[in-house]
């Protein structure tokens, strides 16, 4: 391992990359089953959410479609504001559609929960949240979630597309960082 390696930077792997494409593979069969005969638009949640919706969208045998939001809800730190804005906002019309809002973690809950009300006032078939990672101890606000793939440990957690400073995301796993990355 060279001295700039970013493996350096973490103190325990959480989920690796078998456990993380295993339970997306998982997750994409329910879904699959679920939605049999229905057209799918996949809502994913910038940045966080580009691996997840890569992977899951890849795993799907349904008709999908794709389209992004950005919501900004945390500033430069580990929590979150609850404060939620659109930073981009859909393309697609939901009128009628059966929406999949793909995230790559729930933590205290605020911004989903947030994202989902706005997205049913538009109007859409059905809003259902596939979500890789929550946090149980986290929640400040109480979501129904319908596809979750690990309650992890209410700890700050990177990779896999979870940043912390914009950094992490590339990981292809996920894990808990050293403490000499935040002193
Ligand atoms: O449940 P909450 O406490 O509201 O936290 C969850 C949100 O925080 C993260 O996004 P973030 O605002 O860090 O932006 P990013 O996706 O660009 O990293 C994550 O992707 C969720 O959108
Ligand atoms: O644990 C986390 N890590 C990275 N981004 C996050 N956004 C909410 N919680 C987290």
């Amino acid at each position: 391992m060279d001295s700039n390696d970013v493996s350096a930077d973490l103190a325990h792997v959480l989920y690796t990359k078998d456990q993380i494409q295993d339970k997306i593979a998982e997750m994409a069969a329910a879904i699959d089953k679920d939605y049999e005969g229905r057209d799918i638009l996949v809502v994913g949640v910038l940045k966080g959410a580009v691996m997840v919706m890569a992977d899951l969208s890849r795993a799907l045998h349904s008709h999908v479609t794709m389209d992004w939001m950005a919501v900004s809800s945390y500033g430069s730190g580990t929590t979150s504001s609850g404060v939620v804005r659109i930073l981009k906002d859909l393309d697609t019309d939901l009128m009628g559609k059966h929406v999949l809002i793909v995230e790559d973690i729930i933590d205290s809950g605020l911004t989903l929960s947030w994202l989902k009300s706005n997205l049913e006032s538009r109007g859409p078939a059905s809003v259902e949240i596939c979500t890789l990672l929550r946090k149980p101890e986290a929640a400040k606000v109480e979501i129904d979630v319908k596809y979750v793939g690990f309650d992890c440990p209410n700890e700050f957690v990177v990779g896999y597309g979870l940043d912390f400073a914009e950094k992490y995301r590339n990981l292809d796993f996920i894990g808990t960082l050293a403490p000499h990355v935040y002193n």
